[in-house]
């Protein structure tokens, strides 16, 4: 069984190794919307695979970390693209969360990536 939770952050960045000219060498924003999607077998009692409540827990400290934040001022995020967000977000939420399947990061309604982890 596969469960998600969607989690939005208010946060800035700028691309630094885009090529020159580029719009996103400069200063912006986004409503990053990031997807959690988690696997793993329903519990015959509780009926569920996870709480959704324990998921949003054990994300809190990574969300605290970007929400409102200078992504490029983060460690691993110098060149904060929607890919290296995705991977950041698998290496800091895989070992609080060891069902973790999937991140899917929403840079724009229109543009994001998927990531499922270091293979
Ligand atoms: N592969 C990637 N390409 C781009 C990334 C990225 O992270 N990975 N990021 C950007 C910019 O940060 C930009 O803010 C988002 O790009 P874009 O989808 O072009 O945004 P717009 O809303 O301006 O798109 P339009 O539909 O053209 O208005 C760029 N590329
Ligand atoms: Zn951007």
């Amino acid at each position: 069984m596969n469960l998600f939770r969607v989690f939005t952050i208010e946060a800035a960045h700028r691309l630094p190794n885009v090529p020159a000219g580029h719009k996103c060498a400069r200063l912006h924003g986004h409503s990053f919307r990031i997807e959690l999607h988690l696997r793993g077998t329903v519990d015959a009692h509780t009926g569920w695979v996870m709480d959704f409540a324990d998921v949003r827990a054990a994300f809190q400290p990574v969300y605290d970390q970007l929400d409102h934040h200078y992504l490029n001022d983060i460690p691993g995020l110098e060149n904060p693209t929607s890919e290296n967000l995705a991977r950041w977000v698998w290496a800091q939420t895989h070992p609080r969360l060891p069902l973790l399947h999937k991140v899917i990061i929403h840079e724009t309604c229109t543009s994001g990536c998927e990531y499922q982890g270091p293979r």
